[in-house]
């Protein structure tokens, strides 16, 4: 999960925690920070579809635990790993880079499971486990599944620790646009015209009040702010009647297999036919699903999907990425938004 809609990470004054261990560069200090909160551990448990999946995934597949060496990447409030330990496994080990691996263990010993999970504090890539396991659980997805690239995480875990007949909870992950009408558009571009207009009253003032010409920089105020409100898409919590056409799948990513490369850019020839009448297309919409399926050689019993497509019960914390049709650079438009 992103920290706050449209990716912007901030550190809340709520909430106690305390300063993330690792030493990342800022933007990822910012990340790690927002999940040393409670409050924010917390949004994430509040979402019933989301938890509700995992609890299924692993409920319904306890044969999949049962005995086994499990590894809960980004622990969290280490809800999977206290879960994985009641469907049966024989050990649990639990990585959470923050402080809120101390929660973890607070809550792992008052379930009575402290024997099984072994909250461990440090960062994924860092931490050396004692064994290789059966079962690596993780919620790593951000906004249209890829934005704060926690899966390269997962990964490095996967390929480090689980054994080659291991299963990847989730196993299958799917990314989704759609054409979509909305009146999004036209209020961001409101709100830049307005923008540009308080900037033409700020260069006014300042030449007559502070005899310094700042007009030279209207380019660069009105770059920076074109990418902000015109060039990168935000946060929407959509109902299913604002998709107007046929969904595509942009991205199918088999947890098991993926790489680092594979993920690293997302490209895709989709064909997205309207199929309302009289509905003028005004953005694209993204989001993602992820499936608990097991292996090939180890399936799951009965298979869960976990979906962030828009839904009028309210879908999830991860609502959808909208990005207005109004140039030829959308693509790029979502790429800026997932990746940086
Ligand atoms: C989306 S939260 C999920 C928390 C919990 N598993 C849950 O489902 O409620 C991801 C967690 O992973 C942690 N995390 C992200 N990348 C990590 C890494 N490379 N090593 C250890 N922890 C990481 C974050 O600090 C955060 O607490």
């Amino acid at each position: 999960m992103a920290s706050l809609p449209n990716g912007a990470a901030a550190a809340s004054s709520a909430g106690g925690g305390g300063a993330p261990v690792v030493d990342k560069e800022v933007d990822f200090a910012n990340y790690f920070c927002t999940y040393s909160y409670l409050y924010h551990q917390k949004e994430m448990l509040c979402d019933r579809v989301r938890m509700d999946a995992y609890h299924s995934a692993v409920f319904r597949n306890a044969h999949h635990f049962r005995g086994k060496v499990v590894l809960d990447v980004g622990t969290g409030s280490g809800i999977l790993a206290i879960w994985s330990a009641q469907a049966g496994a024989r050990k649990v080990y639990a990585v959470e880079a923050t402080n809120m691996a101390e929660h973890a263990r607070e809550l792992a010993r008052a379930n009575n499971v402290a024997d099984i999970v072994e909250v461990i504090q440090g960062s994924m890539e860092d931490v050396v486990l004692p064994e290789k396991v059966d079962v690596i659980i993780s919620e790593w997805m951000g906004y249209f599944l890829l934005r704060e690239s926690m899966f390269d995480s997962v990964i490095c875990a996967r390929d480090r620790w689980l054994k080659l007949d291991g299963v990847m909870y989730p196993s299958h992950a799917r990314m989704w646009l759609a054409p979509i009408r909305s009146g999004l558009g036209d209020k961001k571009m409101e709100d830049f015209d307005i923008t540009m207009h308080d900037w033409s009253l700020f260069v006014e003032d300042t030449a007559s009040y502070y005899g310094v010409n700042m007009n030279v920089l209207t380019k660069a105020y009105r770059a920076e702010h074109e990418k902000y409100y015109l060039r990168s898409s935000i946060w929407n919590n959509l109902h299913p009647n604002q998709v107007i056409g046929r969904a595509a799948v942009v991205k199918e990513i088999d947890c098991l297999t993926a790489t680092v490369d594979e993920i690293r850019e997302v490209r895709a020839q989709v064909t997205m036919p309207i199929s309302q009448d009289m509905a003028r297309l005004a953005a694209l919409a993204g989001w993602f699903d992820v499936h608990f399926r097991g292996s090939k050689q180890n399936p799951a019993a009965q298979e869960t999907e976990l979906s962030t497509a828009p839904d009028e019960n309210g879908g999830t914390h991860w609502g959808q990425q909208t990005a207005d049709y109004i140039s030829d650079s959308i693509d790029e438009r979502l790429y800026w938004n997932t990746f940086n």
